[in-house]
């Protein structure tokens, strides 16, 4: 499974344009690793996690076309997650010499009806919606899906991906998990987790994750045997409120977690990584 990671931010990405904090200022000085989009990853090249504001754009700058995309699923129905207009600008009108596979839209209820209100239309965006609820499992080809709940909104979901040869587990937006979540996640064997830490080592809370959290939830998964030490662990969704620059960052998170910290373009191959 080849992963890309199209955005590494929370909702405000970093730097915020209406912001004047260390972690922005740096960011427009030093640029690279710091500049962080609101979070995205690409599977392969036919599975895409949240359609955020950021989409085109990490598209252009990575040099990546989503021809390919077969799979789009919604973690949940906040705006830094879901943009309809990524998906409604595939109706034939606006790309009248390229032919696009069929798209299934897997989100929550409240993610399509965000669809809906936004006037968009399935069958010109070429879309065939799934209603998926945290519980809910289906097979989309090469992919086996399952989402669990998030501890963040209604309906929020957290998914594991399997393609037959590795398993992802992607939790971006939670805070700890509830106890119930635990039963549906012991059966798993990972090979990767992708979590948010949202909030660094600065502060914690119940909807978003901060390092002390986050080790929390990765020794639980060890204990029940989800992970171990070949399994690879990334951190991702910053806040520039919360999170250093890329460095220190990344050094905090290695030592503190035993967890890479994600950038924008950074490429895993389950067992590998190089950047785009
Ligand atoms: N405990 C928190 C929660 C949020 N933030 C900041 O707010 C932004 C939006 O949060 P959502 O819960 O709506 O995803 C987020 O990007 C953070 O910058 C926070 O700092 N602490």
């Amino acid at each position: 499974m080849n992963i890309t990671f199209l955005g590494t931010a929370a909702a405000e990405g970093i730097p915020f344009p209406f912001c004047d904090c260390l972690t922005c200022n740096h960011a427009r000085e030093h640029r690279g690793r710091n500049i962080r989009k609101r979070q995205s990853i690409l599977i392969n090249r036919d599975a895409l996690i949240d359609p955020g504001p950021d989409l085109y754009a990490s598209c252009a700058q990575l040099g990546m076309s989503l021809t390919e995309l077969r799979h789009v699923l919604v973690t949940h129905n906040h705006p830094d997650h879901f943009q309809p207009v990524n998906l409604q600008f595939r109706a034939k009108g606006f790309r009248q010499q390229t032919d696009l596979p069929l798209l299934t839209l897997i989100a929550p209820p409240s993610v399509l009806a965000t669809w809906d209100r936004f006037g968009s239309n399935d069958a010109s965006a070429e879309i065939s919606r799934v209603p998926f609820l945290p519980g809910d499992s289906l097979s989309v080809p090469p992919y086996r899906v399952e989402a669990i709940e998030a501890t963040h909104i209604e309906e929020a979901m957290n998914y594991i991906i399997d393609d037959g040869r590795s398993k992802l587990l992607y939790a971006c937006d939670t805070g700890l998990y509830r106890d119930r979540v635990w039963n549906a996640l012991e059966a798993h064997r990972l090979d990767a987790v992708i979590m948010e830490c949202t909030l660094g080592s600065r502060m914690s809370a119940r909807t978003h994750m901060s390092v002390g959290h986050m080790k929390t939830m990765l020794d639980r998964m060890r204990l029940l045997g989800c992970i171990d030490d070949r399994t690879q662990l990334f951190a991702t969704h910053f806040s520039h409120q919360q999170v250093e620059p890329h460095e220190p960052l990344s050094r905090m998170l290695l030592e503190e977690a035993g967890v890479q910290c994600a950038y924008d373009g950074m490429v895993l191959t389950l067992g590998e990584e190089h950047s785009a």
